[in-house]
């Protein structure tokens, strides 16, 4: 049974398909990234998810339960939170937490989960965008739910900030909890998510860990002459995992084989200046994926 299981899942507004099939899961424990261009249907999908959007098709579990039966188990950060400007931090959870009916110490134990125990007494109209944004967290914590929906958590924030929310969101994925988020911010995605969808233009077009979506390691290798070089790891590697790039070979072979290509390069009398594992960065697939830049 997983947190989120989506099937042919699609919404159209008229002609337009903002969400177009898509079929994703979320396992329990894991953070997972939904990662997209703007536009491509993210917060849709998200919306859909909470059944704030009602889809045109398709079908959504959560916890293997239809939209609407298993909420409690779900907290959600979709659109910028809603705070009363003029009470504290803590007095807003508590307006909450008691329209949620949840007892005062979540409150407590919500501000401490996201850093803001020391700062819970102050104004939330004097709070930092990152605070406000970790405030919002805190009221999705509330329940103390198995899932956390956060919709670009990180949006708008300064590095410090988007530093903070990181080390939360890895935290909270330490603790157990299951959380899906959106970003179009890659390098983020990439250093705290288990695993990755990323849709473009309402299609989901990927969904795997980060690893393979980078598709391991690659060697760089700069030899002269270079069309005899690649003529030559061709013969060792095969036709389709060699590349020129640059000026520089680009083989599809993992670190382990580089110091057998360097001799097989240099026994066949080329001159082999450079060697390095090159990875690729999740910004060039999702590139590639998303056909954007
Ligand atoms: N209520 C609506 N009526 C009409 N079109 C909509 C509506 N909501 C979203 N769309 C369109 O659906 C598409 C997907 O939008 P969505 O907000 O889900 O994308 P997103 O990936 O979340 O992008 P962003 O990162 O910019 O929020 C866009 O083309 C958007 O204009």
């Amino acid at each position: 049974m997983f947190p989120v299981e989506t099937r042919e899942l699609t919404k159209r507004y008229g002609r337009l398909v903002a969400v177009d099939r898509v079929s994703l899961t979320v396992r329990p424990g894991e953070v997972y990234g939904f990662l997209g261009p703007n536009g491509a249907g993210k917060t849709t999908t998200l919306r859909m998810l909470l059944g704030l959007v009602r889809p045109s098709g398709g079908t959504v579990q959560l916890f293997g339960k239809q939209i609407g039966q298993s909420m409690d188990d779900v907290g959600a950060l979709i659109e910028g939170p809603a705070f009363y400007p003029y009470l504290s931090g803590r007095e807003n959870l508590r307006v909450l937490a008691r329209y949620a009916g949840c007892p005062d110490r979540r409150v407590e134990i919500a501000l401490d989960l996201v850093d803001l125990s020391d700062r819970g007494g102050d104004r939330y109209g004097t709070y930092s965008l990152g605070m406000k944004q970790r405030l919002g967290v805190a009221a999705a914590l509330l329940k103390d739910p198995r899932l956390l929906i956060l919709d670009e958590p990180t949006n708008g924030l300064d590095p410090a900030g988007v530093a903070d929310m990181r080390r939360l969101i890895r935290r909270l994925g330490a603790s157990g909890k299951t959380v899906l988020l959106s970003s179009h911010m890659l390098g983020e995605v990439q250093q705290i998510c288990d695993r990755v969808g990323v849709v473009s233009g309402g299609r989901l077009v990927a969904e795997s860990t980060v690893a393979e979506l980078r598709g391991g390691a690659r060697l760089r290798v700069v030899a002269d002459p270079v069309d005899q070089a690649a003529a030559r790891a061709r013969a060792l590697l095969g036709e389709d995992r060699v590349r020129i790039e640059d000026g520089a070979l680009v083989l599809d072979a993992e670190a382990g084989k580089a110091a057998w290509i360097n001799a097989e390069l240099v026994g066949a009398g080329i001159d082999v200046s450079e060697l390095g594992v090159r990875e690729r960065e999740l910004e060039d697939v999702f590139l590639e994926l998303t056909n954007v830049g």
